[in-house]
């Protein structure tokens, strides 16, 4: 007889979700001392991932990534989700709660196709689908354009090969965690800011579930909720979309968190950016820095955030 799962945790289906929900499970059997079998890994398709000639922020969002998963939980079919913590909106139902966030992978995008923002040929066309990137690009290189790009990691380097665009940007964590270390260039969050809690995986259940909750607090990361917390919070503040260019890199300082964020246009032409130092866990200063900035901003930004 086969033994009975422990915990059946669920999962999108690229490699990518798949290497992430691995890392969960090898977490959570060494902390409860479990082998392999104990947590069954059930692999969910996902709207987003059905979706791949249009941008996501056409589509539907980043609900599209969820919406299968949280199906499961509450139908019982799952006990837990495991979420790239980037791509899960900021207002979740009470029904559903963020038990873990795994300790934080490097938080940096990486260049593939040139070794700087500045060696980036005159002219190149840039493949992302990400409003982040492609503002943030327009704005120090406005001379470049932009490609729809969307996909996997794999399909995404595979159309940087096939020439369809000249350079490309992805996450560090996405590209480690699918064993392509040293693909391209980490950008220094000084010149380039990655995207709010890119680089971090979380794992929701539902909220009545007090043994699967308790299951995952025992791998809770207390620094990575911090920031990925915070940078939520911001995101929220913001009314932050798909939509929105929106960039934020957390660092420690001492007891303190520091946060620093721009928002952009969409053309890359305009720019406000705030800084703001806050206790862990604070998160209405959070979201204070998030009205701060769109207070500032020039019409051009603050109409990307109206509506939604
Ligand atoms: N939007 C897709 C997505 N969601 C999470 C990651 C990478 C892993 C992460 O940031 O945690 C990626 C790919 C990318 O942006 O390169």
């Amino acid at each position: 007889m086969t033994k009975q799962p422990k915990l059946r945790l669920g999962t999108r289906q690229s490699p990518l979700a798949v290497a992430q929900a691995e890392e969960a499970r090898e977490r959570l059997c060494q902390a409860h001392g479990w082998d392999e079998a104990d947590i069954e890994l059930v692999k969910v398709r996902a709207s987003g991932d059905k979706i791949q000639d249009r941008p996501l922020a056409d589509i539907g969002g980043k609900a599209l990534w969820t919406r299968e998963l949280d199906i499961w939980l509450a139908e019982g079919k799952i006990d837990a989700a495991v979420h790239s913590m980037k791509d899960v909106e900021t207002i979740r139902p009470d029904s559903l709660t963020i038990a873990a966030i795994l300790p934080r992978e490097d938080v940096r995008d990486v260049l593939i196709g040139a070794r700087s923002i500045r060696e980036i040929p005159q002219g190149a066309r840039i493949g992302t689908s990400a409003p982040r990137r492609a503002a943030q690009m327009l704005h120090q290189r406005p001379d470049c354009s932009i490609v729809s790009f969307r996909g996997n990691v794999a399909t995404r380097l595979a159309k940087l090969s096939a020439g369809e665009a000249d350079v490309t940007l992805l996450a560090a964590a996405g590209l480690n965690r699918t064993n392509r270390q040293g693909t391209g260039t980490a950008l220094d969050p000084a010149e380039w800011l990655p995207a709010p809690a890119q680089g971090a995986i979380g794992i929701e259940c539902n909220t009545a579930d007090a043994q699967t909750r308790a299951f995952l607090a025992a791998i809770d990361d207390a620094p990575s909720r911090h920031s990925v917390m915070a940078e939520r919070a911001m995101l929220g503040a913001l009314g932050g979309t798909c939509h929105s260019p929106i960039a934020v890199m957390t660092t420690r300082d001492g007891e303190m968190l520091a946060l620093r964020a721009a928002i952009f246009s969409a053309d890359g032409y305009e720019r406000a950016e705030g800084t703001i130092r806050m206790a862990p866990g604070d998160m209405a200063a959070a979201a204070g820095l998030g009205r701060d900035l769109l207070s500032r901003a020039p019409i051009s930004i603050t109409k990307l955030f109206e509506g939604g």
